[in-house]
């Protein structure tokens, strides 16, 4: 099975099926360090990475909305000193689909260019 890292992010539109939880259990031990909550009433992936500083929590927030903007799946960012937390889900389906899973496991890449804490 290819990593979720490796993977690309499919086309996406609002009648896109939302990701099944066969798929889910299958899927979510490659981003073992990520939760799945409910916000809004909409089930979204979360995690929080920990930097020395603010500017490379900084570095880090744009590395990672490089990449969001380069695959046309964007996540929500929430940038503080040594603290990002990101959050994915597809506000088109208003819940989880399977890019949300591949750019979760694409964040895990960029933070390991850096030391976390
Ligand atoms: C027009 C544009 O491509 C769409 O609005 C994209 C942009 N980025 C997106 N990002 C996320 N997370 N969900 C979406 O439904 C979404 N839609």
């Amino acid at each position: 099975m290819q990593q979720l890292a490796e993977r690309s992010c499919v086309a996406c539109e609002g009648n896109s099926p939302r990701i099944s939880d066969t798929e889910i259990a299958e899927l979510k031990p490659q981003i073992p360090d990520w939760a799945i909550v409910e916000e809004e009433g909409e089930a979204r992936l979360k995690r929080v990475y920990k930097f020395h500083d603010f500017m490379t929590a900084l570095t880090f927030t744009n590395k990672v909305g490089d990449k969001a903007e380069k695959a046309g799946h964007h996540p929500a960012l929430l940038t503080e000193w040594g603290k990002v937390t990101v959050s994915w889900w597809t506000h088109s389906i208003g819940g989880l689909h399977i890019n949300d899973f591949i750019m979760a496991a694409k964040t895990d890449k960029v933070a390991e260019e850096f030391v976390t804490e």
